[in-house]
């Protein structure tokens, strides 16, 4: 008779109680790991998952995946502003007095123009460049108002934007921008350059470099927020941008270990096998293209690359990762592309090249210029030496050929995209 019982449990209750959390857990979604992905070096013993639990501290692979379908957080706010933007609602709101200061600062489209990216691509160089411009306020720090800020919004109603928070949205921004332009002002002596007034010879201009790789959601917010803004890009060779990253990555996490932690940072061919590995199970990238010879052919755009992307991009914000997937600068590009294409609005983004931003920085410096409709600035030699942010190489071992041309032939159909995507041929 217990015996009984214990079997009607078993059936009536735990059974189906388990079957329920696994679908549930699963939410509908085929995940698939594409476990043959390393073909780099087949020493990996552990699973896709636990490797991801490792490297980025958090839950697991399936947990991601289901974030970036599950309303919630920044994603779903990014797309109830790209239906307000195809239906010109974004900056709309209920009150005319709200409407007036939104104007005012429309009007004077504030910012002028953000440095989205890339990475490790020159930014701070070019932050300095314009600092030392008289009629140019660039914030002290990189706001990451459209990816971090945003990311923590609270989630609005179903019938569309809700109006409470998306004034105070717009309000935090203009605010965030107002209070960073005047101590910018103060700390670099231009309290004299009064900003809004004359938009064509004074501006103001932000750099968070992190914004290009955010391609699934900080169009659709810049969007929203000022479409005006003009966006500047650039970009470096992949191979380097992801050394300087590693390097930086290397230092920073020596600077912040504990005391008592011991574990050493992961060897440079380790960190990419990682983030390539990521890459593959998301559906980014294919690992038959090196394993079986199928070219690979760049970013094509489908429902698995881009959903993998935006589950990937949600860890790559993260600073120390991302050493390939922040390279693949076509698939970037091209999301940014069909977002303003969606939304009706030109995209107005200056492309440059970091090695000529390093090489000519006066003349890269003046098309910049010419393009933001400002007068020329003569950069001072300490200028273009001092704001950099170079960095020392001699603490890790220098990239072997191997892994360079490793990471070339991930790169090489991307590139080639992307003299495509930009009509020129880009990489001299
Ligand atoms: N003028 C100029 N043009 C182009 N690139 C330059 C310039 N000046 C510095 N650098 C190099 O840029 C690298 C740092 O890039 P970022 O400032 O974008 O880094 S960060 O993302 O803000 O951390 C960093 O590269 P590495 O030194 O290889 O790490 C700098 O040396």
């Amino acid at each position: 008779m217990r015996y009984w019982r214990l079997f009607n449990v078993t059936f009536a209750v735990i059974l189906p109680v388990v079957y329920l959390f696994s679908v549930v857990g699963k939410n509908g979604i085929d995940v698939s790991y594409d476990q043959g992905s390393l073909s780099v070096k087949n020493d990996i013993s552990l699973d896709l998952d636990e490797q991801y639990e490792l490297y980025y501290e958090i839950p697991s692979l399936q947990y991601l995946w289901n974030k970036s379908f599950i309303p919630q957080k920044g994603y779903p706010i990014a797309m109830e502003r790209w239906k307000a933007v195809s239906n010109n609602t974004c900056l709309k709101s209920s009150s005319s007095k709200d409407n007036e200061s939104i104007l005012k600062w429309e009007n004077h489209k504030i910012p002028h123009a953000i440095v989205v990216g890339c990475q490790k691509c020159g930014s701070t160089a070019l932050a300095s460049f314009f600092r030392s411009h008289p009629n140019i306020v660039t914030p002290n720090r990189e706001l990451h108002f459209l990816s971090q800020y945003m990311d923590r919004m609270p989630t609005k109603t179903s019938d569309g934007i809700d109006q409470r928070y998306w004034k105070q949205e717009y309000y935090t921004y203009m605010r965030t921008y107002t209070k960073e332009m005047e101590v910018a002002k103060k700390s670099s002596g231009k309290e004299d350059v009064n900003i809004p007034t004359n938009a064509s010879t004074r501006l103001l201009i932000e750099k968070t470099p992190n914004y290009i790789l955010l391609s699934d959601r900080v169009p659709q917010r810049l969007l929203c927020l000022s479409p005006w803004s003009k966006i500047i890009l650039l970009l470096r060779n992949p191979v380097d941008r992801a050394f300087s990253h590693y390097n930086m990555a290397y230092q920073g996490y020596y600077r912040r270990r504990k005391m008592h932690d011991t574990t050493p940072f992961p060897s440079f061919d380790e960190w990419l096998r990682r983030d390539y590995n990521v890459l593959v199970a998301l559906g980014v990238l294919s690992n038959q293209s090196l394993s079986s010879g199928v070219p690979n052919l760049g970013y094509q755009g489908t429902e698995r690359e881009r959903k993998g992307w935006a589950a990937y991009t949600k860890l790559a914000a993260i600073g120390s990762t991302g050493g390939i997937g922040r390279g693949l600068y076509s698939l970037q590009i091209l999301q940014w592309k069909m977002a303003y294409q969606e939304a009706k609005q030109p995209l107005d983004m200056l492309v440059l090249s970091s090695d000529s931003a390093r090489k000519h920085p006066q003349q890269v410096f003046d098309l910049i210029c010419d393009h933001l409709g400002v007068a020329r600035h003569l950069l001072s030699q300490e200028t273009i030496e001092c704001g950099g942010n170079k960095r020392d190489y001699s603490k890790i071992p220098p990239m072997s050929n191997s892994t360079r041309q490793w990471l070339e032939s991930i790169f090489e159909p991307y590139n080639q995209q992307l003299n495509q995507v930009l009509g020129k041929e880009f990489w001299e």
